[in-house]
């Protein structure tokens, strides 16, 4: 990293994710945004084309042009429409030409501005522009920033379901920046808590208990927000460097997300119903309700997920989700074309309780169409 750059890395918090040479850092901390000329200029790059969304846009986008042009780049701007509509090969296509019009070349960058969504799109563009540019990510969502813009895990949805067709692409730098998320709506931060306590869920008991006692200090900002933030990075970050391409345990980091996928495609990913955020909440309830009645899990571990969920705020139910969900036969559908899926057989994340998750290979379908019956009954 130059000299400059280092300097700046001094006043925010740093996680590293180390993946040999394509590791990079995590810089967690407040005025990242207006940093991003200085950071992409250190990754030597001479053009920079964002891609964001028009909400992210109005809130963000002119002190980032103002910081990369600062910094003697070439900067320009795709601007999609906001919400997991632009998650599509359609979308895609108009992001990548506009990089190509941009004549965004290898040795530059694409900037990453806004949620998961953003990333995403951006991340795949960058990843098959030329076959391959660098990507910046600036995620602008608690989601985003503990999650999404983290591993390297990029694309879009197809009709078939979520995130079907994409690439690893790993990320040069990740740039945090707390401010973003002081404007950011309730329901959108809440939403990205869920991830943050999936972490607590999958092996860290402690952290999971420590969100019990101090959620709202998450929720007002400050070092808790901080602290979780980092600690979220932290867990993703050893998972990603054990097991880049999902071949183990990095499937963990799925937990909730096979029910919560099929749930969002159930609603053709209106996010007026149902965002990602809660859809991975929902799911992570089912996950330990359905351990529970395969008795994995004790059924206190389970009511003590769906209660902390719903204590903050989050639905912990298909049937919380306005306007209702397919039967279980469908849903049961949706999840046959999970990722997870070897061989047609089904794979979850369940668990032996809190902080005790394993991956579950070849899980009876039978066994998850009642689960499925009777939490729509
Ligand atoms: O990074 C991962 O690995 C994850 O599974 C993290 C998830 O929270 C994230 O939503 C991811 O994009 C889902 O991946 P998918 O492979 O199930 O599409």
């Amino acid at each position: 990293m130059a000299d400059a750059a280092r300097a700046l890395s001094d006043e925010a918090e740093v996680v590293p994710v180390s993946l040999g040479d394509r590791s990079y850092e995590i810089l967690i901390g407040r005025g990242l945004l207006e940093q991003s000329g200085a950071r992409a200029k250190a990754l030597g790059a001479r053009k920079v084309g964002v891609v964001t969304d028009e909400n992210v846009a109005a809130a963000h986008l002119p002190r980032v042009m103002e910081s990369l042009t600062a910094a003697g780049l070439d900067a320009s701007a795709v601007v999609v429409p906001a919400g997991e509509s632009s998650k599509s090969l359609d979308r895609l296509a108009t992001v990548v030409d506009g990089l190509l019009a941009a004549r965004i070349e290898r040795k530059d960058l694409v900037l990453a501005l806004g949620g998961g969504v953003v990333g995403d799109l951006a991340g795949f563009a960058a990843s098959v522009l030329r076959r391959g540019v660098r990507c910046l990510q600036a995620p602008t969502s608690l989601l985003a920033q503990v999650d999404s813009s983290v591993g390297g895990k990029t694309g879009v949805n197809s009709r078939h379901g979520k995130n079907l067709i994409g690439a690893f692409h790993q990320p040069s730098l990740v740039l945090a920046d707390a401010d973003a998320l002081d404007t950011l709506p309730e329901r959108e931060f809440r939403a990205g808590y869920a991830e943050v306590a999936k972490y607590g869920l999958i092996d860290d008991p402690a952290f999971f208990a420590r969100l019990e006692r101090n959620w709202r200090q998450v929720f007002a900002g400050g070092p808790e927000r901080t602290n979780a933030i980092a600690a979220s990075c932290r867990a993703k970050a050893a998972v990603v460097a054990r097991d880049e391409h999902e071949h183990g345990d990095r499937a963990l980091l799925n937990l909730g997300h096979t029910f919560g996928h099929a749930l969002e495609a159930d609603v053709r990913y209106d996010g007026a119903r149902l965002v990602h955020g809660e859809g991975v909440a929902i799911g992570m309830a089912m996950a330990f309700r359905f351990s529970a009645a395969l008795g994995l899990a004790p059924e206190e571990d389970a009511a003590r997920v769906g209660a902390h969920l719903a204590t903050v705020g989050l639905p912990t139910s298909p049937k919380a989700i306005p306007g209702g969900v397919s039967d279980a036969a469908t849903l049961l559908g949706h999840m046959r074309q999970d990722k997870k899926v070897e061989g047609g057989k089904l794979t979850f994340i369940l668990a032996r309780g809190v902080g005790k998750s394993f991956v579950a290979r070849d899980v009876d379908a039978e066994k998850v169409l009642a689960f499925l019956e009777s939490e729509l009954a």
